[in-house]
């Protein structure tokens, strides 16, 4: 379609000054002119960023306010905020008031801005499904979504199915079982956990069409089309924030409603035959997984209960033996010691776009999500499997930098969302000096890679062996797998042993006698295993098998935003390319 079929240009009045408004390509702009009609400032606002338009003088806090009148008209739209280094910008709702001199005028803009948002915003959803935790982190979710998020979605003129939990698993149940015709998207209000659900039920259900078992790590799964939105409200919101850039509901909606596209890798944990979990943003077994069987005893404590056990686990100076092994990604196209960051229209993660779904039969990407991926022609096994045998403090695994307000640039800060790889940290045992260095890098700006304890290492898959002798005994714990493609068994299996290891705060390892969490992390004589720790979930099985499947899901989001973003327009005669004119 014609950029300019919408093209509108007329006087209008904001407050007392008279502008020249311009509705063309992909902008609204409006510059003001003097008693001479000489041109002055031009403020600028790309379509696709606009959120609504409303007749009337229309304000939105402390709640909707309209004024009718016959020429005004209300224009919502982005504005961004610079947050801190390192983290992306805050967008809130800008509003500019407009003033036509007569009715037939107001409503010929009206018009226009309102079918220019239409052609410009083809990916903006209509029909969303949002799962609401009401228990998630300082359990404000149902209030957030009340007084936040739902009067931005009535704005944009989406509509909204709402589902309040009432169990874990709510949602991943629904959206695995019931209908889901009509709807763009999901989106949970709450943590990294509801977010967790949502993957899993959106995973699921894209294999189960496919008719695709998800137990085959070698399997290429199909990439799933419904997009994932996140609107904040957990204890750590790690994959909202390493994604958005900020944790803020008000961003998070406005990133649905423009229908932000941004591809993410996901991590298929497996257990001999069987899927255990799908991560995102960290399977991670000694430190981190302590720290969350730790946790488990003080929900109570809401949020804190993470910073009371980690200084608990720390103190308990535990260190694991294990094998890891890895099958390494090409290290010439990145490397997790390369001092980038994964931004907002990466060029990495593009080049893994085209390299994930070139081979499809359409040429565009949008076709191709469609379409198998590549990998399905050729093994995900290709290269050389090394291996690292020793002590650690801790074994990470992370898809992407895992960034969140406790560490802003995250467990692995040059990690890429979209690229296809993961990066395994590997802490070797150490002194608790050391360790604590280790740690305390990660909320600071300083390389905790550069300790000659660490090694990270970008891959495709990762295996952990326990040393000889103290190998998993998983026959009375192995899940029954259901042969059919899309089976659900496993699921409720795995969820059983899950739960089972939550109650003893650690895997099938108190039956071996080899450790007991339950008792206090500084008075037991230290034990030999630790758990897996994904996404928050504690692992049933201490043997696993992570392969690494790229941009498997896409959420509504566009990457980390760093500063303002450039776009053309004109201060006097001037440009102020490079600079995000903000209006009120
Ligand atoms: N109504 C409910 N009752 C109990 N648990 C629920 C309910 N709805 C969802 N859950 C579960 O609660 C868990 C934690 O939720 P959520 O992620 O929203 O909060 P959180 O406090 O941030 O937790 P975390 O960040 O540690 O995952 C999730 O794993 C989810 O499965
Ligand atoms: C001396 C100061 C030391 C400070 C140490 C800070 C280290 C912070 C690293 C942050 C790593 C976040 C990894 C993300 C994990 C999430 O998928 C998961 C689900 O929400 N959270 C936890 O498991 C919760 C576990 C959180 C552990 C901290
Ligand atoms: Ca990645």
């Amino acid at each position: 379609m014609d950029a300019d079929a919408h093209r509108l240009e007329s006087s209008l009045w904001v407050g007392r000054k008279r502008y020249r408004a311009v509705l063309s390509g992909w902008y609204l702009s409006w510059t003001q002119l003097d008693k001479r009609n000489r041109e002055h400032k031009t403020v600028s606002v790309p379509v696709s960023e606009l959120i609504g338009v409303e007749e009337g003088q229309v304000e939105l806090q402390p709640e909707k306010k309209v004024t009718e009148s016959d020429g005004d008209f209300t224009v919502f739209s982005i504005k961004r905020h610079r947050k801190g280094r390192g983290s992306g910008a805050l967008w809130t709702v800008g509003r500019i008031q407009f003033c036509c001199p007569s009715r037939d005028l107001r409503d010929r803009w009206v018009t226009q801005l309102r079918s220019a948002l239409k052609t410009h915003g083809p990916s903006r959803p209509h029909r969303l499904l949002v799962f609401i935790n009401p228990f998630g982190g300082k359990k404000r979710g149902s209030q957030i979504y009340r007084s936040l998020v739902a009067p931005l979605f009535e704005l944009a003129g989406i509509s909204a199915h709402v589902v309040v939990t009432e169990r874990a698993n709510q949602a991943r149940d629904h959206i695995l079982k019931k209908d889901l015709t009509g709807f763009d998207g999901v989106v949970c209000v709450g943590g990294d956990g509801m977010f967790s659900e949502l993957l899993h039920g959106v995973i699921g259900r894209t294999q189960q069409e496919a008719g695709l078992s998800e137990h085959d790590p070698a399997a290429a799964l199909q990439p799933c089309n419904l997009h994932i939105g996140i609107i904040p409200a957990g204890s750590t919101d790690c994959v909202c924030f390493a994604t958005v850039g900020v944790n803020d509901p008000v961003t998070s909606a406005l990133h649905i409603i423009i229908g932000d596209s941004q591809p993410l890798d996901v991590c298929s944990v497996h257990h001999l035959s069987t899927l255990v979990r799908y991560s995102v943003s960290l399977v991670g077994y000694g430190f981190y997984g302590d720290v969350l069987a730790e946790s488990e005893r003080y929900r109570w404590m809401g949020p804190l209960r993470y910073d009371y056990s980690g200084c608990m686990t720390f103190l308990s100076n535990r260190c694991y033996r294990g094998t890891v092994q890895f099958l390494p990604a090409d290290s010439q196209l990145s490397s997790p010691r390369d001092n980038t960051r994964c931004l907002s229209g990466c060029h990495v993660c593009s080049e893994s776009t085209e390299r994930l779904f070139s081979r499809s039969d359409s040429g565009s990407h949008a076709g191709s999500l469609y379409s198998s991926q590549f990998s399905q022609y050729s093994s995900p096994w290709e290269g050389e499997w090394e291996t690292v045998e020793g002590r650690f403090k801790c074994i990470s695994l992370t898809c992407m930098s895992s960034s969140c307000p406790r560490s802003p640039l995250g467990l692995s800060p040059s990690a890429h969302l979209a690229d296809g790889t993961a990066d395994l940290i590997l802490v070797r045992d150490t002194h608790p000096l050391g360790f604590l260095t280790y740690l305390h890098r990660h909320t600071n700006s300083q390389d905790q890679f550069d300790l000659p304890f660490v090694e990270v290492h970008r891959v495709k898959a990762v295996r952990f062996r326990l040393p000889p002798g103290e190998e998993e005994q998983a026959e009375q714990e192995e899940p029954e797998v259901s042969e059919r493609p899309g089976g659900m068994n496993w699921i409720s299996s795995v969820q059983h042993l899950s739960a089972r290891a939550k109650e003893r705060g650690v895997t099938g390892a108190k039956k071996r006698g080899k450790r007991d969490f339950l008792c206090g992390p500084c008075c037991r004589r230290s034990p030999t295993v630790s758990v897996w720790n994904c996404d928050g979930e504690l692992l049933p099985f201490t043997e696993i098998l992570c392969r690494v499947h790229g941009q498997l899901v896409r959420l509504f989001a566009r990457g980390i935003e760093e500063g303002m973003v450039a776009y053309r327009g004109t201060l006097g005669n001037k440009s102020c390319k490079g600079k995000y004119v903000l209006h009120t």
